[in-house]
């Protein structure tokens, strides 16, 4: 593969290899770069129904990031029709988690098709599976001969809104937006999975100093006070 390129890039025009090389080298050093600019990711987690959709919304509004919610995606695909779509709703109605090469694929191609900065993932990583995965894959940039151009992604801070079991299920019984997986079967299936896959993920960012607990009990306008603090406190990340 590299002979390969190194073979045909004797025959571009010099400027044009030597250009590429110096963009390859910046984004080398620089981590998380996609077409030349950093790019900033946060990870919103918290149980099911802890307020993670309805306070990134806040976020976009406020502080201008993209918001990509794993669940959104996955739902999208289902409806699109792809040859995936049965098993992913199966998987949702189960109240279990999707294979993680799916889930990052989507993803993936909502980062490179957003061409922002930053974004917020919500829903995203749910196991530790999904974290190691989306840490270790890489985004590819730019096109054809400029596959070259990798980066990899990690975020820069975790949210977690930290709520009751029992006000996230008297949110999700309320939440009537007809979701397959609002049911009191799905519900309780769900608050399993986020304590035995998603509660160790947090963990692990949390050992690493990168968590901001949000108490998500509270109404939503408190809730998004907190949210606001918590970015603002964050060196450039508004
Ligand atoms: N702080 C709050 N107080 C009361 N109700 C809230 C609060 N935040 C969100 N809600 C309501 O609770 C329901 C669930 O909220 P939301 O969809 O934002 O949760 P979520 O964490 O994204 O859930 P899921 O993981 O199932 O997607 C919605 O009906 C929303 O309007
Ligand atoms: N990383 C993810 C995110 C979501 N899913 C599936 C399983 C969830 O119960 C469902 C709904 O997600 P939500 O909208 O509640 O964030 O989607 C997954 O498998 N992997
Ligand atoms: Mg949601």
């Amino acid at each position: 593969m590299r002979g390969g390129l190194v073979a045909s890039a004797r025959l571009l025009p010099r400027p044009l290899v030597r250009w590429f090389l110096q963009r390859r080298a910046q984004l080398d050093i620089n981590e998380n770069m996609l077409g030349g600019k950093k790019v900033k990711i946060i990870f919103v987690l918290g149980g099911p129904g802890s307020g993670k959709g309805t306070q990134c919304s806040n976020i976009v509004e406020h502080f201008g990031f993209i918001h990509l919610s794993a669940g959104e995606l996955l739902r999208a695909e289902i409806n699109s029709g792809s040859e995936n779509g049965t098993m992913i709703d199966t998987i949702i109605k189960e109240g279990k988690i999707v294979p993680s090469e799916i889930t990052i694929k989507l993803l993936q191609e909502a980062i490179i098709k957003g061409g922002n900065d930053k974004y917020i993932i919500d829903g995203f990583p749910r196991n530790e599976e999904n974290r190691a995965v989306f840490e270790s894959v890489q985004l590819q940039t730019l096109v054809t001969y400029f596959q070259l151009l990798q980066i990899n992604i990690s975020p820069e801070f975790v949210l977690f809104f930290d709520c009751s079991e029992e006000e996230m299920e008297r949110r999700l019984l309320g939440r009537n937006q007809g979701r397959s997986d609002d049911n009191i079967e799905t519900i309780r299936k769900r608050f399993k999975v986020f304590v035995e896959s998603s509660l160790p993920v947090i963990e692990y960012y949390e050992s690493k100093g990168m968590v901001k607990k949000i108490d998500a009990t509270k109404p939503a306008p408190e809730v998004f006070e907190d949210d606001g603090k918590r970015m603002k406190f964050t060196n450039g990340i508004t």
